[in-house]
């Protein structure tokens, strides 16, 4: 008997291009969601959307509550929830960075509330997932949450985000490549759940990128119009495979891991990038596949090194080692590198010195 069933969760608005935040009101008006929304945004992103967006809902009848976070924590989802609850608010909108946005959704979640995503960075693909990432005890992998109803990307304001917010985006869909090569050694060795559309997708995407990465130049919209399509494609397959597995293998870990043992040191697209050459050594040896990795990394400026993350060698061994341990998803770490395997990886692929 056939017993398989799926449900695939996406946005049923994404609104990319020049401009469209100034049709906030009108994309979220097209929901059918009623009431006052509560924007959850951090300081450079109110200013630079939040406010504007503010001020048009006021134009349209309608004032938002407003909350600014400064850090990912579940005390900042805590404070969103006790807002919502206080101010009386029906969907809320997360207006920023990766943390923003993740902070939005997981209360969202909580609250059974509509979410709506208005990324004012291009810096990584929860923009449009289903999954949520807030430090959790030492747990710093996503979660299961809310996808957006909506999200609002607008490529004028995207553009003019620092340029590395860019570029860890991109780090973030090269990183693809080797997620889906993780992915399909643990559907052969465990079995694992695997979705042959997702897999393809999350692929496709990261080699588009690398096709167009001529393209993307500081300063040029088209730039961030490009990665952002990369980025809802990404979160896409994140939705139809119902996990993270298109999109996060071996250099996820590596970098959930350097989350831990130094936070804040770099963003998150930079920190998988460097883990995703040495997860394509890994799984390719010396035949030139983690040679491809690096090139697509450094054609865009993103890091290639330790030393260009802000990280110390010490600390790259150290995630190497125990970055297996933090979740119970199969990749090309096995059961755990040892240090002198580490050592070579990391030396060999010129990520320590
Ligand atoms: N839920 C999911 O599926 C995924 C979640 N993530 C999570 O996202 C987070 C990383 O997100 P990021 O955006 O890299 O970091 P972030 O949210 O900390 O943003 C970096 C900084 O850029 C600022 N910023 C944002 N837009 C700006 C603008 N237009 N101008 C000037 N500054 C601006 C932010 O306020 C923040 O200070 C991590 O916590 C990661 O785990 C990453 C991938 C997928
Ligand atoms: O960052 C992600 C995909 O790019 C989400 O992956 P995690 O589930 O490992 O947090
Ligand atoms: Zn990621």
């Amino acid at each position: 008997m056939f017993e398989k069933s799926t449900w695939i969760r996406l946005p049923r608005n994404v609104v990319v291009g020049h401009g469209v935040i100034d049709n906030a009101v009108d994309v979220i008006d097209d929901l059918h969601l009623q009431g006052r929304p509560l924007f959850v945004t951090s300081p450079t992103p109110r200013e630079v959307a939040a406010d504007p967006i503010a001020a048009d809902f006021e134009a349209a009848g309608v004032e938002p509550a407003v909350v600014t976070v400064e850090t990912a924590t579940f005390d900042a989802v805590e404070r969103v929830i006790e807002t919502a609850e206080a101010e009386d608010v029906s969907y809320l909108v997360g207006i920023g960075g990766g943390k923003a946005i993740d902070i939005a959704k997981m209360a969202s979640d909580h609250l059974e509330m509509g979410f709506c995503s208005v990324p004012t960075a291009a810096s990584h693909d929860g923009i449009v997932s289903n999954r949520g990432s807030v430090p959790d005890g030492d747990t710093r992998h996503s979660v299961a949450a809310e996808p957006p109803l909506a999200v609002i990307a607008d490529t004028e304001v995207l553009a003019e985000a620092p340029w590395e917010l860019t570029t860890a985006g991109c780090a973030d869909i090269i990183s693809n490549y080797t997620a889906v090569m993780d992915w399909r050694l643990a559907k052969r060795l465990k079995d694992a759940e695997y979705s042959e559309y997702s897999a393809a997708l999350s692929e496709m995407t990261a080699e588009i990128l690398v096709d167009n990465a001529d393209m993307v130049r500081p300063g040029l919209e088209e730039s961030a119009w490009i990665v952002t399509k990369a980025l809802v494609s990404s979160g896409v397959a994140m939705s139809i495979a119902g996990s993270s597995r298109p999109a996060s293998g071996a250099e996820h870990l590596f970098s959930h891991q350097l989350d831990r043992l130094e936070p804040g040191a770099a963003l998150h697209g930079h920190q998988v990038g460097v883990g995703s050459i040495m997860a394509a050594y890994l799984h390719g040896g010396e035949r030139g596949f983690w040679q491809d990795i690096r090139s697509a990394l450094a054609s865009i400026d993103a890091p290639t090194t330790a030393e260009e993350l802000g990280i110390d060698d010490e600390t790259v061994i150290e995630a190497l080692t125990t970055c297996h341990e933090i979740r119970d998803r199969y990749t090309i770490l096995g059961d755990g590198m040892d240090e002198r395997a580490a050592r070579e990886v990391a030396t060999k692929t010129g990520v320590i010195s």
